[in-house]
């Protein structure tokens, strides 16, 4: 068979663009190779049958759409977060239950715990003491996969579930979201890319976060949220995430239309988290999207 050159150099190019797409797949894709030996051992320990059956046991799944947007003001979703892959060790968190009860006393709409182990140095244990200290709504941080995480979130009480549309495929993402509002749960669809929202809307998501973070390659880019700000549907929550350093930043997304925001970073080194989720909480929404 002659292979025209016009056909050679284009599948040049598919495979370069193969190679860098699996390359720039990078520190999310390790993760999940991690993600996906730790819940292997999970599984072998619980299976889905007895999460179900716990899952008839524990109440109902508070509602996380009304506390994002309860009020005129910008929603603080208040983060546990020890340690991450691009700034190491943050804080050592002893106390992840008297961390979220402060948050809770600064007027936190939510607070996310995260729950993965070897990145986050997070655990489930994190988020059971979490779950028994605070009574609003709860958002297992972590990369799900399967739908047996959807469960064991459940299981443990979980208000809110973190979807990452990267990690995800189209099929698996409308998979998981619908198992997890079957549950009663809301599922924040994070997105970074106009196409991911996309994909997040086709899949029905409700609140959908920007992440200013790429996790493949951890770069923050603190204009990410803004710039996909008119991507984002008219009647969806929606929600800022991560690199917020104060209360400029707060306000910068609160002008971009953002009705809650995802702090982690800020609040466990801050050294006074009940009142920078009340600063954060007092930001007038001033945006229209
Ligand atoms: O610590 P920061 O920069 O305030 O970020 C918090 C949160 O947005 C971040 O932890 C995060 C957003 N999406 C994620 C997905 C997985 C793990 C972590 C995250």
């Amino acid at each position: 068979m002659v292979i025209a050159p016009g056909n050679t150099e284009t599948s040049a190019e598919q495979s370069a663009g193969r190679r860098s797409a699996a390359e720039s797949a990078g520190v999310l894709s390790e993760i999940i190779d991690g993600v996906r030996d730790d819940l292997a051992v999970r599984r072998s320990r619980t299976t889905e049958a007895e999460l179900s059956r716990r899952i008839a046991d524990v109440p109902p799944a508070l509602d996380a759409h009304a506390a994002l947007t309860a009020t005129d003001r910008i929603r603080v979703i208040a983060e546990v977060k020890r340690k991450s892959p691009s700034k190491g060790d943050l804080a050592a968190i002893a106390d992840p239950a008297e961390l979220a009860g402060h948050y809770r006393a600064g007027g936190a709409a939510a607070v996310s715990v995260l729950t993965e182990e070897r990145r986050f140095s997070g655990s489930l244990a994190d988020f059971d003491a979490v779950r028994r200290a605070v009574d609003i709504p709860l958002l297992r941080k972590d990369f799900m996969v399967t739908d047996y995480q959807i469960l064991e979130s459940r299981a443990h009480g979980a208000d809110i579930v973190l979807l990452i549309v990267a990690a995800l495929d189209d099929a698996e993402l409308r998979g998981m979201l619908e198992l997890a509002t079957s549950l009663g749960m809301t599922a924040l669809v994070e997105t970074h890319t106009p196409e991911e929202i996309a994909r997040a809307v086709s899949a029905g998501a409700r609140v959908i976060g920007v992440n200013n973070r790429n996790l493949k390659t951890l770069h923050v880019d603190p204009g990410m949220f803004d710039a996909l700000a008119s991507s984002l549907p008219a009647g969806c929550i929606t929600v800022a995430e991560s690199g917020i350093t104060g209360v400029a930043d707060v306000q910068r997304f609160a002008a971009a239309g953002a009705d809650a925001v995802l702090v982690g970073e800020a609040l466990v080194t801050g050294g006074a988290p009940r009142a920078a989720v009340a600063e954060f909480s007092s930001v007038h929404k001033t945006g229209n999207r």
